[in-house]
């Protein structure tokens, strides 16, 4: 695609206990965005944050609030995300995805969905080709649940397909992305990188871009 990608740190590696500062150290040295995995010990199991903690982070910070969703029944999120201040919201696939768009639009948030490593590419393909599509499409190159997994580079696959259908589509990989796999995921057109335990892991998160 011939631009820098966009790095979205994903908060599930921070410390919690000081998420704002923990935010403000990622924007000042590397972060576009700030990737907030939302998980409900259901739909993943594991447990994270909710509204009431995008809300407190909001305070803080004027960040685009890339909402992850690993939750059964998102819709409910919905009005809560957006009353907390959440910037995106991201789905992973499901059947009343036209309303889910919707909704998430009328709360002015930025919808996008997410592609687990054993969901066919096709099965987007409706939501992104809609009159009201979404603006994202999340490749997962993990198993949704935790940070610090290896990176699935078969995944790269979908990526570069997604890419030649969709030019000006935002692509965004996430999962096991480092400064190993990073040039591999953004060469096959990925522009948004979440990266976790990489940048939170790192004594120095750098000052690069991709
Ligand atoms: O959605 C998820 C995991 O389900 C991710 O956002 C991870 O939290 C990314 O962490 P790393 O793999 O980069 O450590
Ligand atoms: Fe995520």
């Amino acid at each position: 695609m011939g631009v820098t990608p966009k790095i979205a740190p994903s908060m599930l590696s921070s410390d919690f206990a000081n998420l704002a500062s923990e935010a403000k150290r990622m924007l000042d040295f590397v972060a576009d965005w700030l990737h907030m995995d939302i998980m409900d010990g259901h739909f993943v199991p594991n447990l994270t944050i909710g509204a009431p903690v995008i809300e407190s982070l909001r305070k803080h910070t004027k960040a685009f609030l890339d909402c992850h969703l690993m939750v059964t029944n998102p819709i409910d999120y919905v009005e809560p995300l957006g009353k907390a201040g959440a910037s995106g919201f991201t789905f992973h696939v499901e059947e009343n995805w036209q309303e889910l768009i919707q909704k998430i639009k009328s709360k002015a948030m930025r919808p996008g969905v997410a592609l687990k490593p054993g969901t066919l590419i096709e099965e987007v393909y409706p939501l992104v080709d809609s009159e009201n599509p979404v603006e994202m499409v999340l490749v997962m190159t993990v198993e949704p649940g935790f940070g610090g997994q290896k990176f699935m580079p078969q995944m790269m696959d979908k990526v570069r397909v997604l890419r030649k259908k969709y030019p000006s589509l935002d692509i965004e990989v996430d999962g096991g992305l480092g400064p190993s796999t990073i040039e591999m995921a953004a060469s096959a057109g990925a522009n948004c990188i979440v990266a976790g335990s990489s940048k939170f892991g790192a004594a120095e998160p750098g000052t690069e871009k991709c």
